[in-house]
C-alpha cells in the first residue's frame, strides 16, 4: 500500500546525535514554535502528526523523534524499516556531530529501506558565533555520501567511495545527498525540508507520466534560504 493511503500517512525520522535539535525542528514544524532553555534528551522515541498540503494533496506526516543518545540506538534501529523519509541532523556548532554522519550513515544503511528519502540537515546556524562546522563541509559530505543508491548497498563514506554503474536514483549519484542548513530557532528552512520530503515521496508514489518530474536536489537548492537570512 502507497504511504499516502496508509492510516499512518508517511513516516519520516529524524535521527543524529543527541543534542542536534531533532525534538527542536519536529516542534518547530508543528508548533511554529521553539524550545528554548533546558535540554531534555528525548527516551526512546518520540512521534508527531502533521497534515501538510502538498500541491493540492492532503499529505499526513508521521514523524518520529529518536533518542540520539546511543544507549537507546536498539530502540530506534527498530524503526528504520518503516520510514519513508529519514532527516539526518547535525550541529554546525559541535564538529563531533558532524564527525558522526559516517556512522549514522552505516547505520541507515544497515537498518533502512534502501530507497529511504534520506536528507541531511546542518541544523542551529542561527548560532554564527559557535559555528564550527562551515557550509561548504556540510555540503561536501552531502555531495561524497552517495552510496544510498537504488536497490544496491554500497560502501558510504568519504574516502574510496564509488557509485554504481547502474543506479536507480541518478539524482544521488550526480548530487550526493539533499542538503541544507535549517534552524529550529528562527524557523529557516525546516517547513522547507519537511515539505520537500513529501514532494518527493508524492511523486515517487503517484506521479503521472505526463507530470513534470519533481527534482528534489534543484528544489531544495532554489527553495532553500541561507544562514544570513532571518537572524532571531
Ligand atoms: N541556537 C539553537 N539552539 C537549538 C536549535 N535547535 C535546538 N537547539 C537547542 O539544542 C538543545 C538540544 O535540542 P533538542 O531538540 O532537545 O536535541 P535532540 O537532538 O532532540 O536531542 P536528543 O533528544 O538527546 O536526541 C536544546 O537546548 C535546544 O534549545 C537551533 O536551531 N538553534
Amino acid at each position: 500500500m502507497l504511504p499516502f493511503q496508509t492510516k499512518h500517512g508517511v513516516q519520516v525520522m529524524l535521527v543524529g546525535d543527541s543534542g542536534v535539535g531533532k525534538t527542536c525542528l519536529l516542534v518547530r514544524f508543528k508548533d511554529g514554535a521553539f524550545l528554548a532553555g533546558t535540554f531534555i534528551s528525548t527516551v526512546g522515541i518520540d512521534f508527531r502528526n502533521k497534515v501538510l498540503d502538498v500541491d493540492g494533496m492532503k499529505v499526513k506526516l508521521q514523524i518520529w523523534d529518536t533518542a540520539g543518545q546511543e544507549r537507546f540506538r536498539s530502540v530506534t534501529h527498530a524503526y528504520y524499516r518503516d520510514a519513508h523519509a529519514l532527516l539526518l541532523l547535525y550541529d554546525v556548532t559541535n564538529k563531533a556531530s558532524f564527525d558522526s554522519i559516517q556512522a549514522w550513515l552505516t547505520e541507515i544503511q544497515e537498518y533502512a529501506q534502501h530507497d529511504v528519502v534520506l536528507m541531511l540537515l546542518g541544523n542551529k546556524v542561527d548560532s554564527a558565533q559557535e559555528r564550527v562546522v562551515k557550509r561548504e563541509d556540510g555540503e561536501k559530505l552531502a555531495k561524497v555520501s552517495c552510496g544510498w543508491v537504488g536497490s544496491q548497498r554500497v560502501p558510504l563514506g568519504l574516502q574510496g567511495l564509488s557509485c554504481p554503474h547502474q543506479v536507480a536514483n541518478r539524482c544521488l549519484q550526480e548530487y550526493g545527498l539533499p542538503f541544507m542548513e535549517t534552524s529550529a530557532k528562527t524557523g529557516l528552512n525546516v517547513d522547507l525540508a519537511f515539505m520537500a520530503i513529501a514532494k518527493e515521496l508524492k511523486q515517487r508514489c503517484m506521479k503521472a507520466p505526463s507530470e513534470p518530474s519533481f527534482q528534489l536536489h534543484d528544489y531544495v537548492k532554489r527553495e532553500g534560504r541561507g544562514a544570513s537570512c532571518c537572524k532571531p
